[in-house]
Formats: C-alpha cells, sequence, structure tokens
C-alpha cells in the first residue's frame, strides 16, 4: 500500500533524494511496514509545537527588544483545544489568557513557549488551572542578557524565584511535559512536507523542477527557530534550567535527552514551517469567477493565513487515518481588534480525520478505494478534519463576523455544505484534488461552491495572468492548473513498499 503525507500524498520520487533521504525513508516504511502505522504526534508534542508557533503568529504591532519576550499559548479543556494566543505588545499571553477565557480557566491544561513570568502565574493558579506546562529555554522574562544588562538580569531572576515559590505553594502543576517523538517521527514530517501538495504545485511550475527550494527554506527556518527556541550554549542552557528550578534535568544523559527533544521537535516544526513556504509570488488567492479587485482585499494578509495553514498541517500529523492525514482550524475576526497578540483574530476549532471519539484501532476498516470490497473501506466511518474542527469548537460561529477555515486539502462533498451550512465565511485550502471524483469519496462541491469565499494555493493573479497570457490552457474551471500535477499524482499513488 502507498503512504502518503498528513495533508498530502506521496508523488513520484524526488529528484533531491540523497543516499541518506532514501535510506531514512526505506526506514519510515519498515516502520509502517512492521506496525502497520505511520508515526503519530502525541497531544503533548501537538500542544507543544502548537505552544511555540503561537509565539510566531506575525504581529502587525513593532516587537519592540526587551526583556521580556513575547510567548504562545495554548489553552487545553479534557485534551481539547479552546484557545490559541500570543503576548501583545501590552499583555504576556498569560494575562490575555486571564481576560479571554476568565474562570473557565479552572481545570484547564496550559502549554506555553516559555516560562511565565510571576505576575502571569499567581493569576492562572489562581483561577484553578491544572497544569502549566512550558518550554524548557529562556523563560518570558529573559535570563539570557547577563553581560549586557545586568540589573535587568537581577530583576529577571529575582522574578524566577518568586515563580518557583508560587509552583511550589500552588494546586496547578508547573512542568515540561514535552515527550520524545516516536521512532523516524522527524524524517517521516521533513519526508511528507517535502512531497506536500503546496511544495510540489510550486514545483511543477518551475521550469527546472526539483524541490531544493524546500530545502533551502527549512534550512533557514531551521537556523531562525533553533536560535528562537534553542540554547546554543550548554553552560548558559544549564545555568538557565537551574534559576528556574530544573536542576533535576542537568545533568546527563536528562540534559542531552532534553536538547535532543527540543531539538527534534525544532526540526518538526521547521520542516512543516517551509511545506507553506514564503515562496516567489505564490500564496492564497481566489480563483476564476470569484476574482475581483474588492474580493482580493477581503483576503487575510498572505502571512497570517500562511501561519494559520501551518496549524492545520501540524494537526495533521495526528490523523488516524494512516494514508491521508488532514488538519483544519477554524479562526474568526472581531469587528474591533482585541488584547490578544493574534489582533482581532480569534480560535473558535480544530482537528483533524480519525475514526470516532473513543473508538478502538480494531473497530473500523482503515482500506481504501484501491480495496476491491467496498464493505471494508474506511470512507463511511472517518469523521473528517473539517467535521472534527466544527463538531469540538470551543466557540459560536457569529453570521456577522468574518470567520474562516484553514484545511489541508480541499473540502469535500461531505465537507462543503456543512462548511457553508455553519457560516463560514471564507475557506483556505489546497485545491489539487478540486472536481475530482473518487469511488467512495468526491470532491465536485468545492467548485461550484458560492456564498463563501475560497482562497487556494496558487500563484498571484498578477503573475498567473503573465503566465495565462503564454499559455491560455493553463486554468480549468477557474483553477489553476500546473502543468499535469494532477496526473503525477495519480502515479505517485502507485508508490509502495515493493519500489523500495
Ligand atoms: N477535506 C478533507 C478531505 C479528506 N479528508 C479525509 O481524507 C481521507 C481521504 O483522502 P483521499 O485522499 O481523498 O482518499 P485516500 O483513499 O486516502 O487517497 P487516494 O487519493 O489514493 O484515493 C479520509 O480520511 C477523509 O476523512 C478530510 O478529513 N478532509
Amino acid at each position: 500500500m502507498g503512504v502518503v503525507p498528513p495533508g498530502g500524498r506521496r508523488h513520484g520520487t524526488a529528484r533531491h533524494g540523497t543516499g541518506t533521504a532514501r535510506h531514512s525513508l526505506i526506514n519510515i516504511y519498515l516502520f509502517f511496514f512492521k506496525t502497520g502505522q505511520m508515526p503519530r504526534l502525541s497531544k503533548v508534542n501537538l500542544f507543544t509545537l502548537l505552544s511555540l508557533w503561537m509565539e510566531l503568529f506575525p504581529s502587525a504591532e513593532q516587537q519592540k527588544k526587551s526583556q521580556v519576550k513575547k510567548s504562545g499559548l495554548v489553552v487545553v479543556k479534557n485534551m481539547k483545544i479552546i484557545g490559541l494566543h500570543c503576548s501583545s505588545t501590552d499583555l504576556h499571553a498569560g494575562q490575555i489568557a486571564l481576560i479571554k477565557h476568565g474562570s473557565r480557566l479552572k481545570n484547564c491544561d496550559l502549554y506555553f513557549s516559555r516560562k511565565p513570568c510571576s505576575t502571569c502565574l499567581k493569576m492562572i493558579v489562581n483561577a484553578g488551572v491544572n497544569r502549566i506546562s512550558y518550554w524548557p529555554a529562556d523563560p518570558e522574562i529573559s535570563l539570557q542578557n547577563e553581560v549586557s544588562n545586568p540589573t535587568s538580569t537581577e530583576d529577571a531572576k529575582l522574578d524566577a524565584k518568586a515563580v518557583e515559590r508560587l509552583k511550589s505553594n500552588s494546586r496547578a502543576r508547573v512542568c515540561v511535559l514535552l515527550q520524545p517523538l516516536v521512532c523516524y517521527m522527524v524524517q517521516f514530517i521533513e519526508e511528507t512536507s517535502t512531497k506536500f501538495d503546496f511544495i510540489q504545485k510550486i514545483a511543477k511550475s518551475q521550469p527546472d523542477y526539483n524541490t531544493d527550494f524546500y530545502t533551502a527554506c527549512r534550512q533557514e527556518r531551521i537556523k531562525e527557530y533553533e536560535s528562537l527556541f534553542l540554547i546554543s550554549n550548554e553552560e548558559i542552557h544549564k545555568q538557565i534550567l537551574m534559576t528556574i528550578g530544573l536542576e533535576n534535568l542537568c545533568e546527563n544523559p536528562y540534559f542531552s535527552n532534553l536538547r535532543q527533544n527540543m531539538k527534534d521537535l525544532v526540526l518538526v516544526l521547521a520542516s512543516v514551517a517551509a511545506s507553506v513556504p514564503v515562496f516567489g509570488c505564490f500564496g492564497f488567492y481566489r480563483s476564476g469567477s470569484q476574482r475581483t479587485a474588492e474580493a482580493d482585499d477581503q483576503c487575510l494578509p498572505q502571512d497570517v493565513a500562511r501561519h494559520c495553514m501551518i496549524q492545520a498541517r501540524l494537526l495533521a500529523y495526528r490523523t488516524e487515518d494512516h494514508k491521508t492525514g488532514v488538519g483544519a482550524i477554524i479562526w474568526a475576526e472581531e469587528k474591533s481588534r482585541g488584547c490578544d497578540g493574534t489582533g482581532a483574530m480569534y480560535f473558535i476549532g480544530c482537528g483533524y480525520n480519525a475514526f470516532p471519539v473513543g473508538s478502538e484501532y480494531a473497530d473500523f476498516p482503515h482500506m481504501d478505494d484501491k480495496q476491491k470490497d467496498r464493505e471494508i473501506r474506511k470512507f463511511r466511518y472517518i469523521i473528517h478534519a473539517e467535521q472534527n474542527a466544527l463538531t469540538f469548537r470551543c466557540r459560536e460561529i457569529k453570521p456577522d463576523e468574518r470567520s474562516m477555515i484553514f484545511v489541508t486539502k480541499c473540502p469535500c462533498d461531505e465537507c462543503v455544505p456543512l462548511i457553508k451550512g455553519a457560516g463560514i465565511k471564507q475557506i483556505y485550502a489546497g485545491d489539487v484534488d478540486a472536481g475530482k471524483k473518487k469511488a467512495d469519496i468526491s470532491y465536485m462541491k468545492f467548485g461550484e461552491l458560492e456564498g463563501v469565499s475560497k482562497f487556494t494555493w496558487q500563484l498571484s493573479p498578477l503573475q498567473t495572468n503573465a503566465l495565462e497570457f503564454h499559455d491560455p490552457t493553463a486554468r480549468e474551471n477557474g483553477v489553476q492548473k500546473t502543468k499535469s500535477l494532477d496526473d503525477q499524482q495519480h502515479q505517485s499513488k502507485k508508490l509502495c513498499l515493493g519500489h523500495y
């Protein structure tokens, strides 16, 4: 059976395949062969990754250089995300959580991208949260400026002490929850990100087809995120761990294990972020008849749309469908700018494709439409990413607000009416399957959908117009056709274990 990446599907062998890459691919396939499953992100790691990613939410505000670092926060209730936040210029992420959730924080788990300061912690603890997990590097009140600013570092140390006192006297567990990734997860994510639809679409549009630009982009992201989320100097890292009460992690092998786990998660983040790259004139644009100057104005800024799509991509790595993983996330925009670092945007719900809640692995078939017997195929049982996002949303979708769903794949015919019926105003998605009718799942309605704006990953209209000038056959049903991508994808599905 072919193995397909979450959020996309496997294509023909990439030209960038080096010996090592191929070796890791063989290992992934062996893992799949032995276990019958693809590696999957744990919930704790997913929440941790989303907290790091929220720290990077594109901000309209000017970031000032300060001792207080921006931090990201994921609020979780009963293992479901109910809030995604990040610091603004005026408020820390913890303060924002308090304003937004108030006493609803009771019994919640909070995942911070930095250990929160005492000002935030005292209020969060007071609200009765259950657990506070944080990324064990430089805390919110940075401890990294010793030489340049001794006074503020003194204050930072005092704050760290206050945090420890609050921690030891509170009911809430304040801890580091990150877990080692399962075997081959890093390789699997790298491999599947290279093959993600968006990357393939760019690659096919380039005259010299290859995905080297993905590798370059990933390298850049790795460098950027390592400098933000890791502490390169081991001694400084140890000193920080001591100051924030993690002396037990300063001895080997615990210290090196911790650093390896952190590094792996940073690699995962970089790989996924690079799969929705800032590349040339590619982005989320309306297609065909939906395209008007006024309509394009209503599109989110590209960096925000990319950011949310990357969240959906991360969610896809929790899929229970071992062939096609899909992630979806719903955001909405208030009428006026809020206090959150996300501006006017607020989180509504998220999901990934999986079997009904509470079901066990053997309860339902996992086969796809290549299986002759229709009765033992997965399609009638699996809940789609959009369906889970809608079902487990934590806020209502208000008719007078702009709400938007980000899906890593084209919404299918089951989901399109649900999205429209729920009152969602915009869809950001890939369109690779649009217009396809398969044996058990169809993607025909997306193209015909009216009353909901659709922004798909493609070349910007300006660039496309230039292309069309040279090649008028470059579009079909209003959808940008990147030369025979669909055909090549079809071929790729024949990629099976035996080929390696
Ligand atoms: N917008 C979408 C589209 C599909 N899915 C999920 O994606 C899987 C089906 O993907 P698809 O690629 O259409 O079918 P496969 O048989 O997995 O792959 P193939 O293209 O080879 O037929 C199912 O788990 C379905 O729930 C989803 O969650 N949301």
